[in-house]
């Protein structure tokens, strides 16, 4: 591991960033530094170029118009397309998964170009997804919050991050998706406050080897009473 300082990436928390989704940036730089890892968080704002020399681009989740305008935005400043290419590691949410799909239906119909960096395609479904949403992943059960219009096809090109348990998703049984090292989730939560083992598996993907235990309690007894929650939501 160089030993700079490891750059995450905030992407567009002015449009892309509901339900404390910046604090997966907030998350990763704390658990890098407690294994000894510098890293600083650089937030690059809705107008501003986007820079293609970060390790860590993180997307939050948005309204349909915001997650329209980031894509705009995105496309137009190619940064996060060139870093992608090189192998740097992208993580989104929500809507941050529809902007990094090929293309996406907001709920007035409109079809949007995304950023073709997983292969899934986005449309309107019949209501809304609201709650708690538990999937199985390759990272253990992955706990979050959902609220989403949009169901998500999984394409060739990609694979789907987890399969659900309870919940929603990507709406045919499986959450996000993940295609070399861009991976994507419909989990709020902020979901690597909530899962660990995701934070660590992307600066796994980071630094080139599975970081050392890091023991956290009281992180544990959040994801034990998560868990809790979700079950008693799915017997409702
Ligand atoms: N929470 C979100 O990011 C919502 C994403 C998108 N606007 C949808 O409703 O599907």
């Amino acid at each position: 591991m160089a030993e700079s300082a490891v750059r995450i990436g905030l992407v567009l928390p002015d449009v892309l960033g509901t339900y404390g989704d910046s604090g997966n940036a907030v998350v990763l730089r704390q658990r890098l530094r407690w294994r000894g890892v510098p890293a600083d968080v650089v937030a690059i704002h809705y107008g501003d170029p986007v820079p293609d020399c970060l390790d860590v681009y993180l997307l939050g989740g948005g309204e349909d118009e915001a997650q329209a305008l980031a894509a705009g935005h995105l496309r137009e400043h190619p940064g996060l397309r060139r870093a992608a290419a090189r192998g740097a590691v992208v993580f989104g949410v929500c809507a941050g998964l529809q902007v990094l799909g090929t293309s996406f239906v907001s709920g007035d119909g409109k079809r949007h170009e995304g950023l073709g960096l997983l292969d899934v395609d986005t449309a309107p479904g019949r209501r809304r997804a609201v709650g708690e949403i538990v999937a199985d992943s390759g990272a253990g059960p992955l706990t979050g919050f959902e609220n989403h219009l949009g169901v998500t096809t999984v394409g060739p090109g990609s694979s789907p991050l987890g399969r659900v348990r309870t919940g929603t998703g990507n709406g045919d049984g499986t959450d996000g998706a993940v295609t070399g090292h861009v991976l994507a989730t419909y989990l709020h939560g902020p979901a690597l406050a909530r899962n660990p083992a995701l934070a660590d598996l992307l600066i796994g993907w980071v630094t080139g080897s599975p970081p050392p235990d890091l023991p956290l309690p009281e992180v544990d007894e959040l994801r034990r009473e998560r868990l809790r929650a979700a079950r008693r939501g799915a017997r409702r």
